[in-house]
């Protein structure tokens, strides 16, 4: 099939690239002209496994585009995948996807009838709203379309996009009609069937059974998105107010998350306890939901809770260190990590942020390593008044404390019996519970994990 993906961003380059693999011919477009300059030389405009060699496995079935003009709608299918950050009113923001939607509309003519699809995360009603603006721009030029648009929600993972795209837990399409069910099913037939060639630059399936392909209404699967979303956040907030209890009555929370995971109807995964989750879509997804509900006076009060009890677990450890501490002003305090989560440069809405943000107001000195989001860090947050180290070794130099923000593989295996000679103060908190505390005390630390009062 002819495949046209509208944005380059972390859904629509790894969904291109992955139907681009399974056979597509994949046109991306995207305004961002630098992204689009370094994907026309096949780099990754942002780090996600096995992205840069599929992306020169796949040059000759993929191409790029920074201007509508250059760009042909005369295919089968067009998928938006463009943002929808969060309003200041906490509403999604629908300017790009309705951007996207005339510049559809200029480009059509008479004779085109692409299946548009949805991918972006939008609150309910948007699929009919990309169709009236589609519509209308028609009409304007003087023809009528019959344009369909399908709801077709995403959820990858960040870090694990390609593996996610590929192998996908389920295939959810919000449809009207037998054509866009039709003709989504093969869009996704190779991975639905798992026909497709195995991939090098990813590990096997994990699971034998094959992605169920569910066709829904439109509003539902727009609904599906915010429901998935809301629910982990929950798992994760739940288990963070758990933990916060466990510290006060003297249980491990480790020990709790696996005791009720084994629950076949609970299930071990989200159960981590930490600082709380962050990234791209949890925070504006769970706040656009609330705002959704408050719309039609159906108050979403467990999901009000999830995002109140993860701001209040920002702030732990920072309570935390002034707890051991006392005064943090003229402290010196090092940082692991500062991507939202392990294998991503992504810093949106990272936990890291705020953390960092509340120490500066504080007075503390703050040096930082992250093997991966150091740059996206300065660019984003120029102001950020932080000391970048070159190695993770550096952070615990004449450190008052460190706190493992991220837990990247490589912050397991350092040198933690040596490194404690680096600080004027020898406190790790443990911000994702990842480290071995017995063995950290063991080389002379104070060990503070989450929700470990045992
Ligand atoms: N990041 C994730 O893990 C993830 C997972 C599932 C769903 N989603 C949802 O998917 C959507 C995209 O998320 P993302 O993280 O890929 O966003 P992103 O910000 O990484 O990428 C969006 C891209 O769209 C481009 N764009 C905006 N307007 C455009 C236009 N008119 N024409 C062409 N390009 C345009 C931007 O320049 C940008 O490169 C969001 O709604 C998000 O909630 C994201
Ligand atoms: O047990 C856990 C699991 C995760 N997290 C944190 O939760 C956040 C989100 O993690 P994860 O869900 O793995 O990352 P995302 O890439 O943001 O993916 C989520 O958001 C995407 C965008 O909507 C969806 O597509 C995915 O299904 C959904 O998992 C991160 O800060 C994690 O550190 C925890 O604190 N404890």
């Amino acid at each position: 099939m002819k495949v046209v993906m509208i944005g380059s961003g972390y859904v629509g380059l790894t969904t291109g690239v992955a139907l681009s693999y399974i056979g597509h011919e994949v046109s991306i477009i995207d305004i961002d002209v630098k992204k689009i300059d370094k994907l026309k030389n096949r780099i990754p405009p942002f780090h996600e496994q096995g992205l840069e060699q599929l992306l020169q496995e796949t040059s000759s079935s993929m191409s790029f585009y920074d201007h509508w003009e250059g760009i042909n709608l005369d295919v089968d299918i067009i998928i938006l995948a463009v943002g929808t950050p969060s309003k200041s009113n906490n509403e999604a923001d629908l300017s790009y996807v309705e951007d996207a939607a005339r510049q559809i509309g200029n480009k059509l003519t008479r004779n085109m009838n692409p299946l548009i699809v949805n991918k972006s995360t939008v609150p309910i009603g948007a699929a009919d709203k990309v169709k009236q603006i589609i519509m209308q721009t028609c009409t304007a030029k003087g023809f009528v379309s019959h344009i369909q648009v399908a709801s077709n929600p995403e959820f990858l993972r960040e870090g694990e996009a390609l593996y996610d795209s590929f192998y996908p837990d389920r295939i959810i399409v919000g449809v009207d009609s037998d054509f866009a069910r039709n003709q989504l099913y093969s869009l996704y037939q190779p991975i639905l069937e798992r026909t497709f060639k195995p991939l090098s630059v990813l590990p096997k399936a994990r699971n034998a059974t094959l992605p169920p392909f569910i066709s829904t209404s439109p509003n539902s699967a727009e609904l599906i998105k915010y429901a998935a979303n809301s629910f982990l956040a929950m798992k994760i907030s739940f288990i963070n107010e758990f933990a916060n209890l466990a510290e006060q009555v003297g249980a491990d929370i480790t020990e709790v998350a696996r005791g009720i995971g084994l629950d076949e109807r609970i299930g071990t995964r989200f159960l981590n306890a930490g600082i709380g989750w962050g990234g791209s879509c949890f925070g504006k997804d769970t706040r656009a939901i609330i705002q959704t509900g408050k719309q039609y006076g159906s108050e979403m009060s467990i999901v009000q809770t999830v995002v109140q009890t993860n701001d209040k677990q920002r702030e732990l450890v920072v309570k935390k260190l002034q707890n051991y501490l006392k005064v943090l002003r003229g402290k010196t305090i090092g940082i692991l990590g500062l991507a939202f989560k392990p294998n991503t440069d992504d810093i949106r809405d990272a936990p890291s942020i705020d953390i960092i943000q509340r120490l500066i107001d504080l007075g503390v000195y703050v040096q930082v390593y992250d093997p991966l989001a150091m740059e996206q860090c300065k660019l984003s947050h120029p102001s950020l008044d932080i000391h970048y180290t070159e190695t993770a070794e550096e952070v615990f130099n004449q450190a008052h404390a460190i706190i493992l923000v991220t837990e990247w593989e490589e912050f397991r295996t350092l040198s933690y019996q040596h490194l404690v000679q680096r600080m004027r103060n020898n406190l790790v908190i443990d911000g994702r519970n990842f480290l071995n505390g017995e063995i950290i005390t063991e080389y002379g630390y104070t060990y503070s994990g989450i929700g470990k009062g045992s």
